[in-house]
C-alpha cells in the first residue's frame, strides 16, 4: 500500500454556544489540523490533532506535514506503521528541534491516517484491528456542560439536563476562586445527587497550597477525580497532593511522550491516566501509555482532543480504559460521529478510525493551511 501523497488541512469548527472558557482558556472554535495520505490502491487516510484554532500556529502545524513529515513519507508502504513512527519520531533534524510540541501534534496526524488506512484496507473498524471489543459498553462522561465561563444557575441546569439525557458521569471546570469553585461544586452535586460521578478539572491553573484548601473542603462532595490541578509538568507537587487528598488525581491531556507518563507513574502522582492520541504522536504511543497504565494497575480515561472519534475506538478495545469523555462540537464533521445513546457511546460500525470528514464539513469549515 504504497503512499503517493499526503495533504495538510485546516478545519475550525464552532463550539457549543459561541465560546467557551475553562480555568485557563477561552476558545469560539476548535481546530481539527490534519493529514489526508493517499494510496497507490486508492484508499485516503485521514488523521488529525486538535487545537484552539489559532489559525498561525495550526499553519506552523500544517507547515511541518508538508516540509518535514511528508517527504519522509512518499513511496513508504503504509502498512509499516510502527516502522514509520520510528522514521519521523527519530529523524535526527526533526528530534533535534522538537521531542515535544509541533512535531509531535504533526506526527500525530499523520500517525492517526495510518491507522485510519489500516482498517479501511482491512475492512474492519479500528477497535477490531485493535483485538476486538473488550467491554460490552464504554461509559461517556459530558464535559460541555461544565464550562467556568457558565454562570451558576447554568451550570447547575446543564448538569440536571445531562443526566436526564442519561449520562451517569459529568465534569465540571474548577480555577477560578476557591470560594466560587466550593460554592459551585455544592450546588452541582445536590443538584445531581449521589448516583452520577462528577469529576473537576483546574486544567493546570492552580498552586499546591491552593489545591490542598481547596480540597480539603471538597473532600465532601464525592469527587470522581481532580484533573490537572496542577502546572502539567509538575510531578513532584502532583504527588505531594495525592498524598494529602481522598480526592483521585487525573492528568496527561498535555503530556507528549509515554516518558513523559512514566515520571508521574514512578512517583504515584496520578490515579487516573489521561492519554490524547493527537497529542502523543498519535495512537501508536498512546497504545504504549495504555500499556504501561495497564501494567500500574491504573484506570484510562482518555482525553478528548479528538473529541472521541478515535478514543471511542480505542476504549472498546483496550483493557485499561474505563470511561470516555463527551466533547460534541466535531462530532458531525465526520462521516460516522462519535454519538452516545444512553450514557455510552455508541460501538462505530464502519472501516477505519472515525476520522473521515464529511464533504460538507470538507467543504465549508476548511481553512487555508499556508
Ligand atoms: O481540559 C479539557 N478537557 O478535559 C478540554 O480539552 C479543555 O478545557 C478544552 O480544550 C478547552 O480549553
Ligand atoms: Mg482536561
Amino acid at each position: 500500500m504504497k503512499i503517493t501523497s499526503v495533504q495538510p488541512f485546516i478545519l475550525h469548527v464552532p463550539v457549543t454556544g459561541s465560546q467557551i472558557a475553562d480555568s485557563t482558556h477561552t476558545i469560539t472554535h476548535w481546530g481539527v489540523v490534519g493529514a489526508q495520505i493517499g494510496t497507490e490502491d486508492g484508499l485516503t487516510g485521514y488523521g488529525f490533532t486538535g487545537t484552539h484554532a489559532h489559525l498561525p500556529s495550526d499553519q506552523l502545524i500544517t507547515r511541518c506535514i508538508a516540509t518535514c513529515h511528508a517527504p519522509l513519507l512518499l513511496g513508504e508502504d503504509a502498512r509499516d506503521v510502527n516502522r514509520l513512527w520510528l522514521k519521523l519520531a527519530r529523524n535526527p533534524a526533526l528530534q533535534w528541534v522538537g521531542r515535544a510540541g509541533i512535531t509531535t501534534l504533526s506526527q500525530a496526524a499523520i500517525d492517526i491516517a495510518l491507522w485510519d488506512l489500516k482498517a479501511k484496507a482491512a475492512g474492519v473498524p479500528l477497535w477490531k484491528l485493535l483485538g476486538g471489543q473488550v467491554r460490552e459498553k464504554v461509559r461517556a462522561y459530558n464535559t460541555d456542560i461544565g464550562w467556568l465561563s457558565l454562570a451558576d444557575d447554568r451550570l447547575v441546569e446543564g448538569a440536571r439536563r445531562a443526566v436526564a439525557e442519561g449520562f451517569t458521569g459529568i465534569k465540571i471546570k474548577v480555577g477560578s476562586t476557591v470560594e466560587r469553585d466550593l460554592r459551585r461544586l455544592e450546588a452541582v452535586r445536590r443538584a445531581i445527587g449521589s448516583d452520577v460521578t462528577l469529576a473537576i478539572d483546574g486544567n493546570g491553573k492552580w498552586d499546591l497550597p491552593t489545591c490542598l484548601r481547596f480540597c480539603r473542603a471538597a473532600e465532601a462532595f464525592d469527587v470522581y477525580w481532580f484533573e490537572e490541578p496542577l502546572w502539567y509538568d509538575d510531578v513532584q507537587g502532583h504527588a505531594e497532593l495525592a498524598r494529602a487528598t481522598r480526592i483521585p488525581i487525573a492528568l496527561g491531556e498535555q503530556l507528549y511522550t509515554h516518558d513523559a507518563f512514566a515520571g508521574f507513574f514512578q512517583r504515584g502522582a496520578v490515579h487516573w491516566v489521561q492519554p490524547d492520541v493527537t497529542r502523543l504522536a498519535g495512537l501508536s504511543e498512546a497504545l504504549r501509555v495504555c500499556e504501561a497504565a495497564h501494567a500500574h494497575r491504573l484506570p484510562v480515561a482518555p482525553h478528548a482532543g479528538d473529541m472521541s472519534q478515535v478514543h471511542v475506538h480505542l476504549s472498546y478495545a483496550h483493557p485499561a480504559c474505563a470511561v470516555l469523555e463527551y466533547i460534541p462540537w466535531i462530532k458531525d464533521c465526520f462521516t460516522e460521529p462519535a454519538e452516545v445513546v444512553e450514557g455510552h457511546f455508541r460501538l462505530p460500525q464502519q472501516p477505519g478510525a472515525g476520522t473521515t470528514p464529511t464533504a460538507a464539513a470538507w467543504a465549508s469549515l476548511r481553512q487555508p493551511v499556508a
